[in-house]
């Protein structure tokens, strides 16, 4: 986090003398990056004695076989592992949890989410049990919505920068000079009454639906006002990956369970570089009665 607010040759003088934060970076990473050296070492075992890993479906073991005759370098996946270890993993996790703090505060949301759920399972599997499907979650639109609108209150990534490479000026008539550096706070952007309107606080997934057909409209992509996901040519590379994660988590607990918040405990935002609940999310879950109509 002080990264962000530092002069770089700063935090680079206390990583070079190994002091502070820094030292504790140094560790982190050499921890991280031995744990993926060794699983990259043992995914290529298993791929040497198996002639292939096509039975496996980790990302790992997808990552090697796509190299085919090309031999995929160690280094480069295990850089990638790390990669999507920090970006993903934290994003997520909290993405799910600010959504199911918000969803048990919205019953109607949370009836709208199992009631699609019910259907495109019901209709999937033919009897109505729970059997998630790739085409199933790509027609969840409410839940869509849904994490979209949660994620535009609770962004993962709460702010972010951008380093001027040249002298520019933006288009409000900012001058910004090479070196400079943009800070840009997303969580403010997502509660704009300017960008959002007069409910910019409340949550309401309908926002992000098309009002003729119901589906989901990314209406911002174009605009960068949502930039959760950050925008242009560097936009999120999990991005589609997160979304497929959080619909099958969010739709499994929710066909299953309804989630109450457990009375007194107090949900605040944590300032970090992701955000965090400062406490976690404390709830109980109570099991649903199944449909009660048959499911057509
Ligand atoms: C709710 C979940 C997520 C959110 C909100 C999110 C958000 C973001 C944002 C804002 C950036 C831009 C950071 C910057 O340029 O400073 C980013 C980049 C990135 N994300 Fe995600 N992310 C999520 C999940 C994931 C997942 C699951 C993965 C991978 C498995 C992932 C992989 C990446 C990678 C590799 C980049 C760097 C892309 C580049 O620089 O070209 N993210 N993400």
């Amino acid at each position: 986090m002080l990264r962000f607010f530092l002069p770089r040759r700063w935090f680079q003088t206390l990583r070079w003398l190994r002091l502070g934060k820094e030292r504790d970076m140094i560790e982190a990473m050499r921890v991280l990056v031995k744990f993926f050296e060794e699983l990259v070492a043992s995914k290529r075992r298993v791929l040497n004695d198996d002639g292939n890993c096509e039975k496996k479906f980790d990302l790992m073991s997808c990552l090697l076989m796509n190299g085919g005759d090309t031999y995929v370098d160690d280094k480069l996946l295990r850089d990638s592992a790390v990669s999507f270890v920090v970006a993903g993993r934290d994003t997520s996790a909290q993405a799910l949890s600010w959504f199911f703090w918000l969803v048990a505060q919205h019953p109607s949301v949370e009836n709208k989410i199992v009631e699609e759920t019910r259907c495109i399972i019901g209709a999937a599997s033919g009897d109505g049990r729970f059997s998630l499907t790739r085409g199933a979650v790509k027609q969840m639109h409410y839940l869509h919505a849904a994490l979209t609108e949660s994620l535009r209150l609770y962004p993962s990534v709460p702010f972010d920068f951008k380093h001027v490479r040249k002298d520019d000026i933006l288009l409000d008539g900012t001058m910004m000079k090479k070196d400079d550096r943009l800070v840009y706070a997303i969580h403010a952007m997502g509660r704009m009454e300017s960008i959002w309107g007069k409910d910019c606080l409340c949550f309401r997934p309908e926002r992000w639906l098309n009002s003729c057909d119901g589906t989901f409209t990314d209406m911002h992509v174009p605009t960068f006002n949502y930039v959760v996901f950050n925008g242009g040519p560097r936009t999120c590379l999990g991005k589609d990956m997160a979304y497929v994660l959080m619909k099958a988590v969010a739709s499994t607990i929710l066909f299953h369970f309804s989630v109450h918040l457990v009375p007194g405990h107090i949900v605040t935002p944590r300032l970090s570089i992701t955000l965090y609940m400062k406490d976690g999310l404390l709830v109980t879950l109570a099991r649903r009665k199944p449909a009660a109509q048959p499911i057509k």
